[in-house]
């Protein structure tokens, strides 16, 4: 009789045995071999960075200990994905592969691709759950909020203790030591600031939230510096999945019952709700459109913004812009992993409207600073805040005017640029004005302390703001228009369908066969 397939549990952006649907489903069905594959393919892209790095390794090792719990060794291994299950079949016979769905950059989704295409040729069952409230293959957003309460209702899973197969030893499985601090990826700045990886500091971030720091989510979200506390900080864990989002929802559901009547924790609590709507709102956007990463999204404004102006990218990717709250919002970004949603709105805004820049190279150096790079996310995001959907409100963010109203004391400006604090209030974010009698006074020179702006962002703002309005006004950009809202929004309105929006290109990996969502 032919032996038994072993349950091959492949580990992506879902470090995490609780409420895991695939490790549950494997452990229910035989003997468990947790796999996690370091691809250099994917480590070389330019997305790519070491503070994800060092984020993950944190969390495989919590996840190695907690698999130990439960009996099982994980198995890190490097290669590409389908040498490495063509080496486990030769070393321990058939298997059944289990995983969960991921949206992530192209790369990941030609690699699903072929993973797939390699277990139709193996005859190996792979075994795809959600863990996002992402619908794979959708080609229309109707039905789509149902969906997403559907996934969150759904109790948690708890896998049972399972046994590896006899012969795992003989996989290539690297030594902790050997993966935990492994140099990888383009992205090599220093994070020193850095949220730490693992389920456990997951877990204390968002108990921490719940207890007390949360109670001003809603008022403090939009400043820079007190958002750092009053947001939730979930997203590293969120988009590595230390924590699953299902599990967030049902405990931030039921803290809003238990603070029922606390009118500040009503708000703040729902405000934090909304915005793990927006988590997988966004996401699907990348899935129903894979090529967002690479194609500005609305065909009337494609090739508008294509000079590269290298010196202009330079000076905002190092945080010399003359600007302060740029400046300072780049360099806390590169000491910290993360930004409140304001300020990485401004960061793409003052990018591509205020310094006239493509959004491609932006968007890739922002990737590899956010620790909680999410391409569904991010890639959307960007787009939006670069004007380029069409379908959105034309929001222009000028930093100055941010600065006055969520810096207005120069605070944040003065803890990520030093050379500002010496100044007076008035002039922090807006150094190049500094009267000559205080210059003398303050020993400051404009220019030479801090430098002056690269160039006059608030004209090439309005420049790009006409010509971005203009271009989305003929006939034909707002029929694109329609089809994009159709096929990417989440609205529940009964507005008539005007065109039917092409099949979504990710259809592919959904109707390929033995796979399966949950
Ligand atoms: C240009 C740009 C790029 C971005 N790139 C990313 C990214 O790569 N990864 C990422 O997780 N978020 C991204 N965001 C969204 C948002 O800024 C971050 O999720 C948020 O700042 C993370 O902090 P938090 O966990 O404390 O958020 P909270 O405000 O506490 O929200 C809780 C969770 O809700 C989700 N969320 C919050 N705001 C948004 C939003 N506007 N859109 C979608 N989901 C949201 C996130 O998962 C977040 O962790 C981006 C925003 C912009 C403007």
């Amino acid at each position: 009789m032919p032996n038994p397939p072993v349950q091959v549990v492949w580990f992506k952006r879902d470090l995490r045995t609780h409420d895991h649907s695939p490790l549950v489903k494997a452990c229910a069905a035989g003997e468990v071999l947790p796999l996690y594959v370091i691809e250099p393919g994917l480590w070389g892209e330019p997305d790519s960075a070491q503070r994800h790095w060092d984020f993950i390794a944190e969390s495989l090792d919590e996840l190695s200990d907690d698999l130990m719990s439960l009996g099982l060794p994980l198995c890190v291994v490097e290669g590409d994905i389908s040498n490495v299950l063509s080496r486990v079949i030769a070393c321990l016979g058939p298997i059944t592969l289990y995983s969960h769905q991921e949206t992530g950059n192209a790369w990941t989704f030609a690699r699903d691709r072929r993973v797939s295409a390699w277990c139709r040729k193996h005859r190996v069952s792979w075994h795809q759950c959600r863990q996002q409230g992402v619908v794979r293959g959708l080609g229309q957003r109707r039905g789509w909020v149902g969906q997403w309460e559907a996934l969150v209702e759904a109790p948690l899973a708890s896998p049972s203790p399972a046994s590896p197969p006899a012969g795992w030893k003989g996989l290539p499985c690297l030594p902790r030591e050997q993966w935990r601090w492994r140099a990888l990826g383009v992205g090599r700045e220093a994070c020193p600031g850095r949220q730490s990886g693992g389920r456990r500091a997951g877990l204390a971030t968002w108990r921490s939230f719940l207890a007390g720091r949360g109670e001003r989510f809603h008022r403090d979200i939009g400043s820079p510096e007190r958002a750092r506390n009053a947001s939730s900080r979930l997203s590293p864990h969120l988009a590595w999945g230390t924590l699953s989002l299902r599990e967030v929802v049902k405990e931030l559901r039921l803290a809003r019952s238990e603070r029922r009547g606390e009118a500040e924790w009503g708000r703040a609590l729902a405000a934090l709700e909304s915005r793990l709507h927006w988590h997988c709102h966004f996401i699907q956007k990348l899935e129903s459109q894979p090529d967002l990463e690479h194609q500005t999204m609305h065909p009337a404004l494609k090739g508008l913004r294509e000079h590269p102006h290298p010196g202009r990218l330079a000076a905002w990717c190092e945080g010399r812009t003359g600007v302060p709250l740029v400046d300072a919002g780049m360099v806390a970004l590169r000491e910290t992993g993360w930004l409140n949603f304001r300020m990485r709105a401004m960061l793409v805004s003052f990018a591509t409207f205020g310094l006239g820049l493509p959004w491609r190279e932006p968007a890739l150096h922002l990737a590899r600073l956010f620790v909680d790079y999410e391409p569904g996310i991010h890639y959307p995001q960007v787009q939006m805040q670069a004007g380029l959907t069409g379908t959105n409100a034309l929001r222009v963010y000028n930093p100055l005017k941010q600065a006055d109203e969520r810096d207005p004391q120069g605070r944040f400006v003065m803890r990520w640029l030093p050379a500002l604090a010496g100044l007076p209030e008035a002039w922090r974010q807006r150094p190049w004005a500094l009267p000559t009698a205080e210059r003398a006074e303050l020993g400051f020179v404009p220019g030479r302390d801090y430098p002056l702006p690269v160039h006059d962002f608030e004209a090439e703002s309005r420049r790009w703001k006409r010509i971005i309005h203009d271009a989305r006004q003929t006939p034909e950009a707002r029929r694109d228009s329609d089809v994009l809202l159709d096929r990417l929004s989440s609205r529940r309105g009964t507005r008539p369908r005007r065109l039917v929006p092409p099949p979504s290109p990710q259809l592919s990996l959904f109707s390929e066969p033995d796979q399966e969502t949950s």
